[in-house]
C-alpha cells in the first residue's frame, strides 16, 4: 500500500458553506517527491491537516503509512513530521531549545537522527542561541525543517514552505528536499508558486478544493491541447484589452510583458499573421507574435478554464 492515500475526500467548513476540498483522491508512492500545487484557499492546507490527523473528512478515508487517519492517530503522529505553512517555531525559544523541545516531545534527541539534519543544521548552528522569533525567514524555514525532521519520520508534509522566502532561499530549500529524498523519505509539499511544481516527481494542480489533474509536470505539460503563442506590444495593457474582445481568440491571459492567447480555430495557421496585420494597422507599436511551448502556469490556466470555464 502506497504510504500517502486520499480516497474521494470531502471537507467543508461554516456547515457546508465553504468547500475546501471536493472528492479529492490521489496517492502518493514510497520515496516520492509530490507536489500540490494551487493558490491561496484552494485548499492544500485542508488536505495537509486531514492527512497529519488534525482535521477529520465530511466523506472519504484517509491513509497515511498503510494507518487510518481517523482511528491510528496516535501512530501516524509519531512516524511523520509536519512543518505547517505558518510558522511553528517557539519564537521565544533559542535555535537549540527549539529543537531540544522538538526532540524531547518525540523521546529523541538531536545526537540521535544527527545524520539526517546535519547539512541543514550546520547552516543554521552559528546562531544555536539566536531567539527563533529573531532569525531571517531563510534561517527559520530551515530551523523548522530541522524540527520537522528530528525524529526521523518516514514521510514529511510540508505546507507551503517556501512562501514569503527569499529566491536564494528557495532554491538552498529545494536542494536540501532533494537530498532528503535521496535518504528514502516520502516527501508531500505543498506550494503556490509554479515555477516549483517542476521540482517535484509528480504534482497535483488543485483549485477550488478540486485536483484538475495529476501526473508528471512533463507530462502536464505535454498534455496542452493546442499551438500557444506569446503576444507583444508596447502598450501590453491596450493589447490584452484589445485581444480579450476579439471572437478569434480562445483564451488570452498576461504573462510579464507577453499576452499569452489560444485560438478557437487551430486548422489555420495564417491566422497569426492577419491577426498581426490588423493590431499592427489598429496602432500597436513594437508588435510581436510567436509560437511558445507552455509552461505549467499555463497548463494550469487552461485546465481551470476547461474546468471552470474560465
Ligand atoms: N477554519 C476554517 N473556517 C472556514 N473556512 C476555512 C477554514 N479553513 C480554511 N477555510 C477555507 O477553505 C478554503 C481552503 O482553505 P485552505 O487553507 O485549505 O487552502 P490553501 O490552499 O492552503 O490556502 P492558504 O495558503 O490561503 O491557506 C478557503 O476558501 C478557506 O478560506
Amino acid at each position: 500500500m502506497n504510504p500517502v492515500v486520499l480516497d474521494h475526500i470531502t471537507k467543508t467548513y461554516e456547515n457546508g458553506k465553504v468547500l475546501a476540498a471536493s472528492d479529492v483522491s490521489f496517492e502518493v508512492a514510497s520515496g516520492e517527491l509530490f507536489g500540490l500545487i494551487g493558490p491561496d484557499g484552494a485548499g492544500k492546507t485542508s488536505l495537509f491537516r486531514i492527512l497529519t490527523t488534525l482535521l477529520l473528512p465530511d466523506k472519504g478515508n484517509a491513509s497515511v503509512l498503510g494507518l487510518d487517519c481517523n482511528k491510528d492517530f496516535e501512530e501516524i503522529r509519531r512516524r511523520i513530521g509536519y512543518m505547517p505553512g505558518r510558522f511553528s517555531l517557539y519564537q521565544d525559544l533559542t535555535v537549540k531549545e527549539n529543537l531540544d523541545f522538538f526532540a524531547t516531545l518525540f523521546g529523541s534527541t538531536l545526537e540521535e537522527n544527527y545524520s539526517l539534519i546535519k547539512d541543514i543544521y550546520e547552516q543554521i548552528k552559528p546562531f544555536n542561541n539566536r531567539r527563533a522569533g529573531k532569525l531571517s525567514g531563510g534561517m527559520k524555514q530551515k530551523l523548522a525543517l530541522c524540527c520537522a525532521l528530528i525524529h526521523k519520520p518516514e514521510v514529511l508534509f510540508l505546507d507551503e514552505p517556501t512562501t514569503g522566502v527569499d529566491v536564494v532561499s528557495r532554491k538552498e530549500f529545494w536542494d536540501m528536499l532533494k537530498t532528503l529524498k535521496q535518504q528514502g523519505i516520502t516527501i508531500v509539499v505543498s506550494t503556490p508558486y509554479m515555477d516549483e511544481a517542476m521540482l517535484c516527481e509528480r504534482i497535483a494542480l488543485i483549485q477550488t478544493g478540486k485536483i484538475l489533474t495529476i501526473d508528471t509536470p512533463g507530462k502536464i505539460i505535454a498534455a496542452f491541447p493546442v499551438p500557444l503563442y506569446a503576444v507583444k506590444a508596447k502598450d501590453t495593457y491596450r493589447l490584452l484589452t484589445e485581444l480579450r474582445k476579439r471572437s478569434e481568440i480562445a483564451s488570452c491571459f498576461a504573462f510579464g510583458d507577453y499576452v499569452h492567447i489560444t485560438l478557437k480555430d487551430n486548422s489555420n495557421e495564417s491566422q497569426t499573421d492577419q491577426l498581426k496585420q490588423e493590431l499592427i494597422q489598429a496602432g500597436h507599436e513594437q508588435f510581436e507574435i510567436k509560437r511558445i511551448e507552455p509552461t505549467i502556469e499555463d497548463s494550469f490556466i487552461q485546465l481551470m478554464s476547461q474546468t471552470y470555464g474560465r
